[in-house]
């Protein structure tokens, strides 16, 4: 800039270069190069003392910077020798980053501060007391052993909190997590707690997480230590209760409030468009879904290993990003959401916006054909004895009664729809979610969640809306409270499944939503469990 300026006459580029650096933001760049190019940054180590003896173990002087990240290392004291070791070295913490601390380290000094025969918590408050750097003085563990696995991908099936864990060795060093979210474990080395991340985290210092061999051994304990409880769960359908006439408490729903109003099934039940048939197994059993949501208690049989009881819990799922390739069958999509949400609307919109790209599963009943319907359009229409046989069988992904009849969706009919190459779109009651989470279907379930109640007010207060078109009448203050109730009970207990959640507020944003979603489920790389892509080897 100086020699620009001793210029008589400088040309227009000599101007224009003054111009460029006489900017702040130039000088700070050509500052910080400058910094970077002498070096000029970093701790000042101090000199190594001139004479050492002979007989000193090999030590390594160590000084770190103090930021606002934890130092991510912790400490045991061996109660024998009084002699503190570093115990762990946390993954992307300060002293991980450094490279100059590991586990097994005797820590001699700190701040030159002996700490041979103090306690642990002694040797943190030197920690915390010092300002800006921290110089260690530690003898070196011999070499460190290799992460014997590389770093494994696995999607979290429970809630965890490291504060409410009383086995946790360090709660500070732990890290909570939440059903649904995907982990990155880096080291596995300890048998009982493993370090990790969570992907997409901005931080990447990692925590302790309990291994599976860990949580395996606290459920035991839980197991053992739980009284006797006798199983008080529902009896599920089974086969021999097809066609019996008497309804259980359960499943008895009808509300006897007067402005309850029937419509007839003819007509209704097989959604008739213009010539497109969306028969449905959740339109089918709305009224008993819809009533008997909160008060029915999830049975054993239906909701799954790995539900029912905490103690048989898994921890984590195996995680592999999969992108599905252009000849493979699309993927099932799977709606779920609490009932009169709006599950089937959307899944009714979508595939009449586009029935050759969508459509969904030919359900199979056990009720008498009704005029104009026809055998495997709106249904297929089967005897109780064949509902029954298939019932035995496992050809349902789910079934029910409803009204004294059985309905159901088989996983024949499902394939069907992927066979035409059509993407096959289907409602599912949560607790059926294990029935097609399977290696064939690849599943993308999507949850449709409602808005506050102040919103479904808003936007259901068109009489056109009805709660229910089974049962004719517009949606109450109560029935928006039960939803958002239903919805908050769903999702706390099966939102590790969920791929996609999508608020049905507006109902044509939220159509805009599902259509993308599902255009993400079959064009982009997803997370999907390692079991559905990766061979299983006995
Ligand atoms: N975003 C929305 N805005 C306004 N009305 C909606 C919206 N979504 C759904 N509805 C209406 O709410 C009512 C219930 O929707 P729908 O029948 O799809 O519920 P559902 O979740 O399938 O519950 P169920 O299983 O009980 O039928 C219908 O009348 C539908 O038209």
């Amino acid at each position: 800039m100086a020699s620009v300026r001793g210029l008589a006459a400088p040309s227009s580029e000599a101007q224009e270069l003054y111009m460029l650096l006489k900017y702040p933001h130039m000088q700070a760049l050509l500052s910080a190069h400058d910094s970077v190019a002498q070096r000029d940054y970093g701790p000042v180590l101090p000199p190594l003392p001139d004479k050492l003896p002979d007989n000193e173990e090999p030590m390594r002087i160590v000084c770190l910077v103090k930021n606002k990240q934890p130092l991510g290392a912790t400490i045991r004291k061996d109660e024998k020798t009084g002699n503190i070791f570093i115990a762990r070295v946390i993954h992307g913490g300060l002293a991980d980053r450094s490279g100059l601390l590991h586990p097994g380290d005797k820590l001699v000094e700190v701040n030159g501060q002996k700490v041979q025969g103090l306690q642990p918590e002694h040797v943190i408050q030197i920690l915390v007391r010092s300002q800006r750097n921290i110089h260690f003085k530690v003898i070196p563990n011999s070499p460190q052993p290799i992460n014997s696995r590389a770093t494994l991908y696995v999607r979290a099936m429970v809630d965890y909190s490291p504060l409410q864990d009383p086995a946790i060795p360090c709660p500070d060093a732990g890290m909570a997590f939440s059903k649904g979210d995907l982990l990155e474990i880096v080291d596995q080395r300890d048998i009982r707690w493993w370090q990790a991340r969570k992907l997409h985290s901005a931080s990447l210092c990692c925590g302790l997480i309990p291994s599976t061999n860990q949580f395996r051994s606290k459920q035991r304990e839980l197991w053992w230590s739980q009284p006797y409880q006798a199983h008080t769960c529902i009896r599920p359908l089974s086969a021999g209760d097809v066609g019996e006439e008497e309804v259980t408490d359960e499943i008895k729903y009808i509300e006897t409030d007067e402005d309850f109003e029937f419509v007839s099934e003819e007509g209704e039940n097989g959604e008739h468009m213009q010539g497109l048939y969306i028969a449905g197994f959740r339109h089918s059993l709305r009224v008993w879904r819809r009533k008997s949501y909160l008060r029915r208690k999830p049975s054993c049989y239906s909701c799954g290993v790995g539900i029912c009881h905490d103690t048989s819990a898994n921890l984590y799922e195996e995680v592999v990003h999969y992108q599905r390739h252009i000849d493979d069958p699309p993927r099932l999509i799977v709606l779920i959401g609490p009932s009169g949400v709006g599950v089937n609307e959307l899944r009714r919109r979508l595939i009449k916006i586009n029935p050759n790209t969508y459509q969904g599963p030919i359900s199979h009943t056990t009720r008498p054909q009704n005029m104009g319907e026809k055998n495997g359009r709106e249904y297929h229409f089967v005897p109780k004895e064949m509902f029954a046989y298939m019932v035995v069988n496992n050809k349902f992904l789910e079934y029910g009664e409803d009204n004294g009849h059985m309905y159901g969706t088989s996983l024949d009919s499902v394939k069907d729809v992927l066979d035409n190459g059509k993407i096959c779109v289907i409602d599912l009651e949560p607790n059926c979610i294990n029935s097609v989470r399977t290696k064939k279907l690849m599943p993308y379930i999507i949850y449709v969640r409602p808005p506050s109640p102040e919103s479904m007010r808003q936007t259901r207060k068109d009489p056109h809306f009805l709660a229910n078109s089974y049962i004719k009448r517009c949606f109450h203050d109560k029935d928006f409270e039960e939803i958002e109730e239903a919805s908050r009970a769903m999702e706390g207990k099966y939102r590790q499944f969920f791929d996609c959640v999508i608020v049905n507020d507006d109902l044509q944003d939220s159509c805009m939503d599902l259509f993308t979603a599902i255009q993400h489920a079959q064009e982009e790389p997803q997370w999907v469990p390692a079991s559905w892509v990766v061979p299983v080897h006995p």
